[in-house]
């Protein structure tokens, strides 16, 4: 049973701002040629760990994780329509071999899925339902954040579970390294706020649209070097590039919430859906990684990377 790896920041900002063009150009290439990596290595399933911006995960009922057996795209940022393609059997094997292993992993038969996970299911996959995917919620957006060892650990398990399925298997983390968009936090904004942290599903287009144009507008002050924004912080970002290339779980095991937040602003805590695809990934095999880019890009408030790992059984094979 192969697996390969992609982990890749999402912007939804992509289609309504631009860095300077050669940036912009660059970026755009580097997901082309992993697209159609992912298109010749042909997977039979996607396995997706991404975040969700309060688009499809509320404090009515916050989980850490949460494992799509149906789902559909949450609308934002109009990335993605209708259902995406799960494997509903397999979805439900994932869970039942995850409460044999004590994980108490929560399901969900109409999970909404934001851009965490229809960007990367459009830029890498070509199209959200292209391929059969079992979404994995992580939560990175909505404290108190479940503890990044945690994140290894489901990870690790999911990695046992895929050790023994014949399938070839795509594993993708999907979120930012450093950036910090102006999420709100629950606790300091007012009420009619935490109401709709509590419960906004489904937004208002107009409601929606007011969201989208802070987040825009904090790319443009981002990029004009104003606002109350944390700059990307590249520095820590090669940081964990080279810690997910050494299979470093031991960082991301002792990894905390305010070394994120200091170095990688709100967002970073993203990077709990790269620990669980690395973790992984580690659980099935010894890889290598292939980092095919990097660069912080201030008007999409991402520090954009995108790294591919092949297990090194996989590697030998090809070349045998
Ligand atoms: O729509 C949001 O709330 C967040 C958007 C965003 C912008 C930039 C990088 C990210 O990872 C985001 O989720
Ligand atoms: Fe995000």
């Amino acid at each position: 049973m192969p697996v390969k790896l992609v982990c890749a920041s999402h912007t939804p900002m992509m289609e309504f701002i631009h860095p300077p063009a050669d940036v912009e150009a660059k970026a755009r290439q580097a997901f082309k040629d992993l697209a159609a990596d992912v298109a010749a290595y042909d997977p039979e399933v996607i396995v997706l760990f991404a975040p969700d911006h309060f688009n499809g995960f509320f404090y009515d009922l916050m989980p850490p994780f949460c494992i799509g057996l149906r789902a559909a795209c949450a609308g934002d940022w109009d990335i993605g329509h209708g259902p995406l393609n799960v494997p509903e059997a397999l979805a439900l094997d994932l869970v039942q071999a995850l409460q044999a292993e004590d994980l108490d992993v929560p399901y969900s038969y109409r999970m909404q899925a934001d851009h965490g996970f229809t960007q990367p299911l459009e830029l890498l996959a070509g199209s959200v339902g292209r391929y059969p995917v079992i979404p994995i919620f992580i939560n990175g957006a909505a404290r108190p954040l479940p503890p990044c060892r945690r994140a290894v650990q489901l990870g690790q398990a999911v990695g046992r579970f895929l050790s023994q399925r014949p399938e070839r298997v795509l594993v993708i983390g999907s979120g930012g390294l450093s950036h910090d968009p102006p999420t709100p936090q629950f606790g300091s904004v007012p009420p009619e706020i935490e109401e709709f942290l509590i419960a906004g599903r489904n937004p208002t287009p107009e409601a929606r649209n007011t969201r989208q144009q802070r987040v825009l507008n904090t790319g443009r002050l981002l990029a004009e070097g104003k606002g109350e924004s944390l700059r990307l912080n590249a520095e820590w970002d090669m940081g964990l590039i080279d810690s997910f290339s050494q299979a470093d779980m031991d960082r991301f095991m002792a990894m905390t919430n305010e070394e994120i937040l200091e170095h990688g602003g709100r967002g970073g805590q993203e990077i709990r859906a790269w620990i669980a695809a690395f973790a992984c990934m580690q659980a099935v095999g010894e890889y290598r990684t292939t980092t095919h880019y990097y660069h912080p890009i201030d008007e999409w408030i991402a520090g954009m990377a995108m790294v591919s790992a092949d297990s090194v059984a996989a590697r030998k094979e090809a070349q045998a």
